[in-house]
């Protein structure tokens, strides 16, 4: 209150001496006539409740319903729909032996005071049998469904139900993904059919374990009812790739609400109109995680399988619970899927400059797709998963998971703001009490990871997608310390490099492996590829030769030495390489050609010391870089010997030059 010289003072009228307000004991007259008998003590409106179950009443509204009803549809249209979407999940859910579907409600069984907005249905077959010969106390039951459920309801089931949840200093969803915290190769499986026999890649260096029909439907059964048993699950319906011509619709059933947050984050979100016209699924992954396989089923070897079925298109997930294995389950269906349309997938990163130029980074685990796409200078385009088709290149997923081991702000400053409310993040140590992060504690796993939505990094392309790309960047990892730090490749050393695929495996990724080893792994991802490694790269030197696209080979790996006695590239200069690549001043540099593997490197980038661009100049021991340079050299060969009696493209001469393009010696 202002006083009368202009000074701001606290109610002084009613003050007393000491400073301290007084209490009024008397009513003003004006104050009784509309205050009859009770005694207020505040000036606010009452709240409109008698109960405290009314007061929590008041506190949430109902979601609006999504899109307005067109005329055409009856006043019970909204109804019919989410029957009909119950109906879909409940069918998805169906036991093949007993031919019919769980009965789904949705809503969290916890809010027993909530009744349904539509009445439990379930799915069942046409069938001959008299149904109650089928009928078992599962088909008593209800499965709850929570569907699509936003990240703040994620948060709470989470945090309510799964042990080992808890929110950071910076608002992400810490978690634990269990025993496996890493992929778990050995235990993928493909039905091999009539169909998959001929299209996939099977035998030495393929990826494809066979099973057959039958007992993926016994561990699909074992999921099912694994599943249907608990109170509730989650499904997800979200989509995969950008590109809208060759979009997929993908349905995610799982059992916690972490794996439903990162399919979430992971996927592309559909919007509500498009969850309402979602329909059939043209994918499902059942993942009953927490649940083992059963080691008596023919063809299992551990207690973990990741069952791929192409013909039903579906994925059953038994005895792991790392979320990156609905992820990359879903990259491999891809893998089979967009080729049969003439369209190449990517194991690859991808970003786009101010003038459009697009580069693609390829690599292995932990090589550096994620951290160099995330440019704070360029628009990403996506992290690891990408179509490139005649309409250009398209992002398959609708979000990122980028390794944080020894993540700091300074070096991956988008990827560590990006750490925030709506973020999973797997397995990573933080203080009990103020909940800090310690990004270098590798106590769980050195594989710790963070799934975030693609629109936290600031500069993201929405929707992802951009025109053909003018860089193809390959990414290895040397822990040999042989490799120059950049190379610029002929097509064919493209191809024979891409085919190659070569990486020092960063530890922890994939389950086993603690340490740096060497590693080629076909088209950088043998893992997920679904057809023989040389129709990926057939259709990538068509694309490349059509476009234009110039091919380099970046080493993120060591430089001095082997691991061990050298050290690791500092991403500053990698970044400094990468920056002269975009922008064409490495096109323009002075080249000299390297011994052994005959790779073109520059004398001079700006920001780089050049003498580091030469490996020869850094090694002390002269001797022991030939004799590693060899021996590298010497593995390159052995690997390529599988791909000598493959034919790539249509192009005999195109054969002919890539088996030329690896290393002389
Ligand atoms: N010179 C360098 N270039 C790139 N990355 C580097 C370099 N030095 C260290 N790193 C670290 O290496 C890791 C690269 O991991 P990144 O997440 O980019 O792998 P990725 O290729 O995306 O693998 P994945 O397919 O498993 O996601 C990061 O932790 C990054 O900080
Ligand atoms: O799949 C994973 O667990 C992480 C990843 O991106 C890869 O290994 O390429
Ligand atoms: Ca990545
Ligand atoms: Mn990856």
């Amino acid at each position: 209150m202002a006083t009368e010289n202009g000074e701001f003072s606290f109610n002084s009228s009613v003050r007393g001496r000491n400073g301290l307000p007084k209490i009024q004991t008397h009513k003003k007259a004006e104050d009784v006539e509309t205050d009859k008998e009770i005694c207020h003590d505040d000036s606010a409106q009452p709240v409109k409740a008698q109960t405290l179950d009314e007061l929590h009443s008041l506190q949430k509204k109902k979601s609006a319903p999504t899109t307005p009803l067109t005329a055409t549809q009856g006043p019970f249209a909204e109804e019919d729909r989410q029957k009909q979407q119950l109906q879909s999940i409940s069918a998805s859910l169906a036991s093949l032996t007993r031919e019919t579907g769980p009965k789904v409600v949705k809503g969290d069984p916890a809010r027993t005071a909530e009744t349904p907005r539509v009445s439990a249905v379930s799915h069942q077959q046409h069938h001959h049998f008299s149904p109650t010969l089928n009928i078992s106390d599962s088909a008593l039951k209800f499965t709850h469904i929570l569907y699509n459920l936003s990240p703040a309801e994620l948060y709470e089931q989470a945090i309510k139900y799964e042990k080992g949840s808890f929110i950071t200093s910076s608002g992400a969803l810490a978690t634990l993904s269990g025993a496996k915290t890493g992929r778990s190769p050995r235990d993928k499986r493909v039905v091999k059919d009539e169909t998959t026999a001929d299209d996939l890649w099977w035998g030495k260096g393929s990826p494809n374990i066979e099973m057959d029909e039958h007992t993926f439907l016994v561990n699909r059964e074992r999921a099912v009812d694994y599943l249907c048993s608990l109170e509730k699950v989650f499904v997800n319906d979200q989509f995969l790739n950008w590109d809208p011509e060759h979009r997929i619709k993908v349905r995610i059933v799982s059992a916690r609400a972490y794996h439903s947050l990162f399919m979430h984050n992971m996927c592309i979100r559909p919007t509500p109109e498009e969850l309402e016209n979602f329909g059939t699924p043209d994918f499902t992954i059942y993942n009953a995680g927490q649940f083992p396989c059963n080691r008596y089923t023919h063809y299992m070897t551990s207690s973990t399988s990741i069952d791929l079925n192409l013909a039903r298109r579906e994925m059953v997930i038994l005895g792991t619970q790392y979320a990156g294995e609905m992820k990359k389950g879903l990259f491999g269906v891809m893998h089979y899927l967009m080729p049969k349309r003439q369209i190449l997938s990517l194991h690859s990163g991808c970003n786009m400059g101010k003038d459009g130029d697009v580069a693609l980074f390829f690599g292995l685990s932990g090589t550096g797709k994620t951290t160099l796409s995330t440019d704070h200078n360029r628009y990403l385009i996506g992290d690891d998963e990408h179509c490139w088709s005649d309409n250009g290149v398209s992002n398959i997923e609708g979000g990122c998971y980028a390794k944080c081991v020894d993540l700091s702000r300074e070096k991956e400053p988008d990827i560590w703001n990006a750490i925030k409310f709506g973020t999973v993040l797997e397995n990573v140590v933080f203080d009990e009490h103020t909940r800090e992060v310690d990004y270098s504690d590798k106590s769980v796993t050195e594989n710790t990871r963070a799934a975030y939505p693609i629109e936290f990094i600031p500069n993201a392309k929405i929707p992802c997608v951009g025109p053909h790309p003018k860089n193809v960047i390959l990414l290895a990892c040397d822990a040999f310390g042989v490799l120059p730090p950049v190379s610029k490749l002929s097509l064919p050393q493209t191809m024979y490099h891409f085919i190659s695929g070569y990486t020092a495996l960063v530890a922890g990724t994939e389950d086993g492996i603690k340490e740096p080893t060497a590693t080629f792994s076909a088209c950088f991802g043998a893992a997920f590829i679904m057809l023989h490694p040389t129709k990926y790269a057939a259709m990538l030197a068509e694309k490349m030769q059509k476009h234009g696209a110039t091919g380099w080979l970046v080493n993120t790996g060591w430089s001095g030495g082997s691991y061990g006695s050298g050290s690791r590239i500092k991403l500053a200069y990698t970044r400094k390489i990468i920056d002269a690549i975009h922008s064409g001043a490495l096109l323009e540099a002075n080249y000299t050609k390297t011994e052994i593997f005959g790779l073109e490197i520059p004398t001079e980038i700006e920001g780089v010391p050049s003498e580091i661009l030469d490996p020869a100049n850094t090694w002390s021991d002269k001797n022991a870089y030939k004799d590693t340079l060899l021996k590298l050299g010497g593995l390159f060969k052995k690997n390529f010997e599988v791909f000598l009696n493959y034919k790539i493209g249509a192009d005999n001469n195109l054969t002919e030059e890539i088996l030329a393009a690896g290393p002389n010696f």
